[in-house]
């Protein structure tokens, strides 16, 4: 079992761009097109399914919102830092 992070790990984990909302992180990822967002959203699934790990989406014109938490351990874990910060490697 992942251990959940405490308030501190978390203020000093967070990846570029995310921020903290209660049991989760978020980014909101911005596009010059929607299609662009789409292709953003199915790399990040592969990278989802590589870590068994999963975000949620929400994909808009122009931007892509994704929240993550560790459903498992109830809270935020290393697992949603790690992936959040590889999301940031295939946006930037
Ligand atoms: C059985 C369990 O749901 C799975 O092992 C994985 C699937 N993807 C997951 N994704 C997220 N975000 N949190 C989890 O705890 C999680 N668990």
């Amino acid at each position: 079992m992942t251990d959940v992070l405490s308030d501190e790990e978390i203020s000093e984990q967070l990846p570029d761009g995310w921020d903290r909302d209660g049991d989760e992180i978020v980014r909101t990822y911005e596009f010059d097109s929607y299609l662009d967002g789409i292709g953003f959203a199915s790399g990040a699934a592969g990278l989802a399914e590589e870590a068994w790990h999963h975000p949620e989406m929400t994909i808009t014109w122009g931007e892509v919102e994704v929240r993550l938490t560790t459903h498992d351990a109830g809270g935020l874990t290393a697992k949603d830092m790690d992936l959040a910060a590889r999301f940031n490697e295939i946006y930037d």
